[in-house]
């Protein structure tokens, strides 16, 4: 599947979500779409389903099968779990006894009878996530499938995801959990500014030495302080293209909401280490070179 010059906005006097992006997907690949909240994750994963038209470029060589399971699923339909499975898997052309089939797999069997619009959150989410795979999906979207999954299912996803690549069927996902991590072979695209750039796939930091950057001259960061974990590491570049790791430790917010400091870890080869402590001295951050890694 081709992304080929991929712009959108959703209105004429709105600001683009993409602009001018590309990439190619090929069978069996899984790829993890990441990004800051709002660059356009779930628009981007729309656009690849079909659901929304690109204002500019294409994408070509699209699965003619694809499943789509939404963030959130529109769960204010007049049907019991069962009749709306049976529904999808007719408009789908797809043999109903895999309703049964998904229905064990996600853990659903005491869902069928009920109404849609009585489920919970994370047992909506499961039927959304069941009729995106009943129909055998040459292209599986999933936007953020792990969100109020029960631990048994989000046990179970990697590994159905897993099928469905063996199969040569591409996969989409976007993950602010990073549970397909360790997915081996898993591609990753990040979403920023408007572009998609694919993230190394090897995203662990190097053998090397650890620095830590502090940015700002924001009060003491104190536990209370620290608003949002999130250890997912990603890889990037340095502008004379060497491979570090960086990891978020945490962003510390002051009291009138502004993110004001933000404590990052990066991982470089240790013969760059000096120079990259230097150069983000120079550029006012707080530096500390922290620990060698294991080799
Ligand atoms: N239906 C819509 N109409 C107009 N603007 C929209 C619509 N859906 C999303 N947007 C805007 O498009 C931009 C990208 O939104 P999108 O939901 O794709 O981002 P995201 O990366 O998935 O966000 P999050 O991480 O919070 O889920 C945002 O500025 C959002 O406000």
């Amino acid at each position: 599947m081709r992304v080929i010059n991929l712009s959108f906005r959703y209105g004429r006097r709105t600001p683009w979500v993409l602009s001018d992006a590309g990439f190619v997907l090929s069978p069996g690949d899984v790829t993890e779409v990441v990004g800051p909240n709002g660059t356009g994750k779930s628009t981007l994963l729309r656009l690849l389903a079909g659901l929304l038209r690109p204002v500019k470029g294409t994408i070509d060589e699209r699965p003619d099968v694809v499943g789509y399971a939404p963030e959130r699923f529109p769960a204010a339909q007049p049907f019991t779990v069962a009749a709306y499975l049976r529904h999808m898997a007719a408009i789908r052309g797809t043999d109903p006894r895999r309703i049964d089939e998904w229905s064990g797999r996600l853990g659903m069997d005491q869902l069928m009878g009920h109404r849609l619009p009585d489920l919970s959150k994370g047992s909506a989410h499961k039927v959304g996530l069941a009729q995106a795979l009943l129909c055998e999906p040459g292209l599986l979207i999933l936007d953020e499938p792990f969100a109020g999954l029960d631990a048994a299912t989000r046990a179970e996803l990697p590994q159905i995801i897993g099928e469905v690549s063996a199969r040569g069927g591409i996969v989409v996902v976007s993950d602010h959990q990073g549970e397909l991590r360790a997915l081996p072979d898993l591609r990753r695209h990040e979403v920023r500014d408007g572009t998609i750039r694919e993230l190394p796939r090897n995203a662990g930091p190097a053998a090397g030495m650890r620095v830590t950057a502090q940015n700002g001259t924001a009060p003491d960061i104190t536990p209370q302080g620290i608003t949002q974990q999130d250890d997912s590491t990603r890889d990037d570049s340095t502008r004379d293209g060497t491979a570090h790791g960086i990891m978020v430790q945490g962003v510390a917010v002051l009291e009138d909401g502004s993110p004001a400091v933000t404590v990052l870890e990066v991982a470089v080869v240790t013969s760059k280490a000096e120079e990259l402590a230097n150069r983000l001295r120079a550029e006012g951050h707080v530096v500390q070179i922290a620990r060698e890694a294991a080799e």
